[in-house]
């Protein structure tokens, strides 16, 4: 990674799950690549009345497991300073824009400026309208926005949410931050695709039965409960990470590789997705919440039982659905997707099931090419040969490549590369407001049917992979979940590079 210009970061949040879990590790990894050098300072702003040193010792916690030394961790912690601050008080602006101009004159930081929105959406748009009206984005430098996602609650609020911002940024000032963009193995499908004819040419409704796109977690809400309440899977994995895994799978491949034309290829697939009324919605989504079971010999309570979630809340914990892309490649083609927390393991996988249409079909198994996207990195293609001592049946052989641990220790986390392209301008690995706006329509019709139908919510126990509906959906189609623990892989050198 390249050294990056300096830098002002005010982070929004610094007090919350994704800045102790993710920023600051990214932060500091950054600074340890000296990408971050002496000229940047962060300010981090929340409610909670914390000192500086506080935060600084908060910072520290975050950071011990990279195991940094002594005269490193006291050299990085000392460019972080902490504002009290509630985002609904104009007053707070001007302490704000008085600390943003000392440490810019301090740190030589040439009016650069980041403004790192880690927090619920519904505060987006007065952030970002009290930080022109304090004139904190009046600098020299440049100023930019990052957004969490999702982006608003539904259509209607991010457009609103879209106004707001843009008429205090450029759409090129604006970040909209997806960090499974940042993840290797995403970046890697384009790749892949572009560069292997035998794929790319099978990349159709001709050759492929079906695609399965699977985030699953072991975990549950965590401390969370506030946030996700509100917001359940559909909105907080389906409407951002899942909609982009599959809108770079289903677009068609533009001939340059340029953030504009990636976009417009994205955009495209999304806008071919089909929208579904509440009788379709009823026919291909499920949804379930988790009860109390187990998992590797330990006990876990419902979802109903979390801290900060309402004891009788109808949030969904998990979500399967059955997406139809409605153009000449992908006709057809089911594209089933599924994710929740408190399933069996934490596993990010995607499964392209090819069609059996050998001659010989009725010995063959389907060819499958399996992208591992975590914890596993890496990718495998399903093949059939001869069984050994016997002509007429096959055995299944897996080709496989795995990224070892070395190579993966080397290797940028997402909130590392996407902080780093914040601070150099690209904007690649962003989503445009026009891929939000059609995830939020697709996605829009679905909770609607959900919010009126009042049938009780299917449920699955703690330690499951989701409700017995799920594995229905695919079955109605003739068609069944791929999925086996990352540990069978390895356990049979199935995985191993
Ligand atoms: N956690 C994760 O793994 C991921 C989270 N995200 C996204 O990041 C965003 C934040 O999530 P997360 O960190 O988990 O949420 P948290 O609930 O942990 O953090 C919310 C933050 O907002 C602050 N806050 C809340 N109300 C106010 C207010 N009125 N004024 C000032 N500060 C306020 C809180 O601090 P205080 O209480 O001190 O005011 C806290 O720092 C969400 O949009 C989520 O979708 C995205 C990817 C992963
Ligand atoms: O955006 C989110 O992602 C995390 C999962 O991210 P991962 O990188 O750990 O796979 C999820 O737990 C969280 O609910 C969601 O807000």
């Amino acid at each position: 990674m390249n050294n990056s210009e300096p830098v002002l970061m005010m982070l929004f949040g610094a007090t919350g799950d994704l800045a102790k879990r993710k920023l600051y590790p990214a932060f500091f990894r950054l600074f340890r690549q000296q990408v971050l050098n002496n000229h940047f300072a962060v300010i981090g702003t929340a409610r909670r009345p914390w000192s500086d040193d506080h935060f600084r010792e908060v910072i520290a916690d975050a950071i011990a497991d990279q195991n940094p030394t002594e005269p490193e961790q006291s050299a990085f912690l000392q460019h972080f300073y902490y504002q009290s601050h509630d985002v609904g008080d104009a007053s707070h602006y001007q302490t704000l824009a008085k600390l943003a101009d000392k440490l810019d004159q301090q740190y030589q930081l040439a009016g650069n400026r980041m403004y790192y929105l880690a927090m619920a959406p519904r505060f987006f748009g007065q952030i970002v309208t009290q930080l022109k009206a304090a004139k904190i984005i009046d600098t020299a430098g440049f100023n930019r926005v990052v957004l969490e996602k999702p982006f608003g609650t539904d259509y209607e609020s991010a457009n609103k949410l879209s106004q707001e911002l843009t008429q205090v940024f450029p759409e090129k000032d604006i970040f909209r931050i997806d960090h499974y963009l940042g993840k290797e193995m995403i970046q890697n499908i384009l790749t892949l695709r572009a560069t292997n004819s035998l794929l790319e040419s099978q990349w159709s409704n001709q050759y492929i039965d079906n695609v399965q796109i699977t985030f699953a977690e072991a975990l549950g809400v965590e401390q969370r409960g506030g946030y996700y309440d509100q917001t359940g899977a559909l909105k907080d994995m389906v409407q951002n990470h899942i909609l982009q895994v599959l809108s770079l799978l289903a677009m068609e491949l533009p001939t340059k590789m340029s953030e504009a034309a990636i976009r417009t290829g994205k955009v495209a697939a999304l806008k071919a997705v089909r929208i579904y009324n509440a009788a379709e919605v009823a026919e291909n989504f499920v949804r379930g919440q988790y009860t109390a079971g187990s998992l590797n010999n330990a006990q876990f309570a419902g979802y109903r039982e979390e801290p900060a979630v309402d004891p009788q809340s109808r949030t969904e914990t998990f979500v399967a659905g059955k997406f139809q892309i409605d153009n000449e490649r992908w006709q057809g083609v089911p594209f089933y997707v599924r994710t929740g927390k408190r399933l069996t393991e934490k596993g990010t996988r995607i499964n392209i099931v090819f069609k059996n249409l050998t001659a010989n079909a009725a010995i063959a198994t389907q060819n499958i090419l399996t992208i591992y996207i975590q914890p596993t990195e890496g990718f495998s293609l399903s093949l059939n040969g001869k069984a050994l001592d016997n002509q007429s049946t096959t055995t299944p052989i897996r080709l496989s490549y795995r990224h070892d641990s070395q190579m993966m220790a080397n290797t940028p986390e997402a909130y590392e590369r996407l902080l780093h392209d914040i601070i150099t301008g690209d904007a690649t690995n962003f989503t445009h407001w026009d891929e939000v706006a059609q995830s939020w329509r697709i996605v829009d019709t679905i909770r609607q049917a959900w919010d009126q139908d009042d049938q009780p919510l299917p449920t699955y126990a703690a330690g499951t992979m989701g409700p017995k509906a799920a594995f229905d959906l695919v079955a109605k189609n003739g068609n069944q979940w791929i999925w086996q623990p990352d540990t069978w892989f390895v356990e049979r050198g199935l995985l191993n590079r």
